[in-house]
């Protein structure tokens, strides 16, 4: 049985990735030992199996004893342990949700959906370290699969519309405090349907730019507002994020060495845990849209085709409609006024199941069949 050991579990992606093994019965053929950063000698969680107690995910011995290392702990932690386990001499798998490694020689990033055959030829090599990739960009590929697979896409755009979740918990935190204090700001106003809109207008705009306005993970309004910024600046103008869209995908689909060109801007918006996408497809070729279709909804189990019809977009293609769901809808197709190769496309995923946990649930359980 193989022994593995969970770091970053009680986390908001290891909460969600504990809670998919647990409904998968995913426990019942692994031998789990569960880490921390800061409980040492607690009771592990209740995952169906007995655990001893937990361990400390600092403990090289510890974790040298582990066939499979599985952390969501965080980048900060893969950059503390990663380098000196495999220095100490562990050739076990590591599992990781953080970006630090993804774009090492030696990791793969799994999206397995998508590119099992690169993950089956990384494991023939003798590969040992697995990355989840970035959630808009395992959320672009799960969607948009289909046309990848068919090599119909010459370039791409990617515009998107990230939930707050994609911060972390604090800032799910944050911006529900944002709604209720722009909320509470117009109360009465509210409750009196005689008022004047403008005047509730500027109340909440002046609420929002108060300064007890609570923006201290955001550092800015984002309820009633949206950030056209996500993480740091890059020497050529992108953000980071936006540059994860190109090397993460490229990477995923095993096209280093003649990439698709793909970018965007990365938008916070005030979702909660669904990344939604605008896409501009350049196809090599005038394909029908029906053939589209096909080819998407045919690619893997969980992308979801919707007609291009309001009542359909608004059910089904919406952060409300897919949270909390393995659906990956993809809407919105049509040609545009460019021209029959240029595509437009639209889709939404939870980023904490396929964004986040599913991929690494996903390769545990390749390594338990091999
Ligand atoms: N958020 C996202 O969308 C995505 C995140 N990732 C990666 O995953 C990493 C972890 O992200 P995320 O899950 O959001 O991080 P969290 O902040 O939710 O959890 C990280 C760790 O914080 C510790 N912790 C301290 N207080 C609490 C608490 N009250 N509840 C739960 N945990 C607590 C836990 O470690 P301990 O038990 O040791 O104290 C936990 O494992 C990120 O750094 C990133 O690298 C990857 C893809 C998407
Ligand atoms: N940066 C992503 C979330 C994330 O954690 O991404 P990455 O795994 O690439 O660090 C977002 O803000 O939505």
């Amino acid at each position: 049985m193989l022994k593995v050991g969970f770091v970053g579990w009680r986390g908001m992606v290891g909460s969600v990735l504990m809670q998919r093994m647990v409904d998968d019965g995913d426990f019942k053929g692994i031998e789990p030992t569960f880490f921390t950063t800061s409980q040492v000698g607690q009771e592990g969680p209740d995952v169906g199996v007995d655990v001893p107690p937990l361990k400390d995910a600092f403990d090289l011995e510890a974790l040298k004893s582990l066939d499979v290392v599985v952390t969501c702990q965080g980048g900060e932690y893969t950059e503390k342990v990663y380098a000196d386990l495999r220095q100490g001499g562990w050739k076990g798998y590591w599992i990781d949700a953080a970006s630090t490694l993804r774009m090492a020689d030696e990791a793969t990033i799994v999206l397995d959906p998508v590119n099992r055959h690169v993950i089956d030829a990384q494991l023939a090599k003798g590969a040992k370290t697995f990355v989840g990739g970035n959630c808009t960009v395992s959320l672009m590929l799960m969607g948009l699969g289909g046309l990848f697979e068919a090599d119909l896409i010459e370039w791409m755009t990617s515009m998107t519309y990230q939930a707050a979740s994609g911060s972390g918990a604090k800032h799910m935190r944050e911006l529900l405090n944002q709604m209720g204090s722009l909320r509470d700001s117009v109360a009465d106003e509210l409750a009196d349907p005689a008022s004047a809109i403008l005047d509730i207008d500027r109340k909440v705009t002046a609420a929002m730019r108060s300064g007890d306005f609570p923006t201290d993970n955001f550092g800015a309004p984002l309820a009633g507002s949206l950030l056209p910024w996500i993480d740091v600046k890059r020497d050529n103008g992108q953000s980071k994020e936006e540059w994860k869209g190109s090397v993460e995908s490229n990477k995923i689909l095993g096209l280093q060495d003649n990439p698709i060109p793909i970018d965007g801007l990365c938008v916070r918006i005030g979702a909660m845990r669904s990344h939604s996408q605008a896409f501009t497809i350049k196809l090599k070729k005038d394909v029908p849209i029906d053939e589209i279709e096909d080819r998407l909804a045919r690619h893997n189990d969980w992308v979801k085709v919707i007609a291009n019809d309001k009542d359909a977009t608004i059910d089904g293609l919406t952060p409300a409609a897919v949270t909390g769901t393995m659906s990956v809808p993809v809407g919105r197709l049509r040609k545009l006024a460019m021209g029959g190769e240029y595509l437009s496309a639209f889709s939404v995923g939870d980023q904490l199941l396929w964004g986040a946990a599913e991929p690494l649930k996903r390769m545990l359980k390749i390594l338990r069949e091999q």
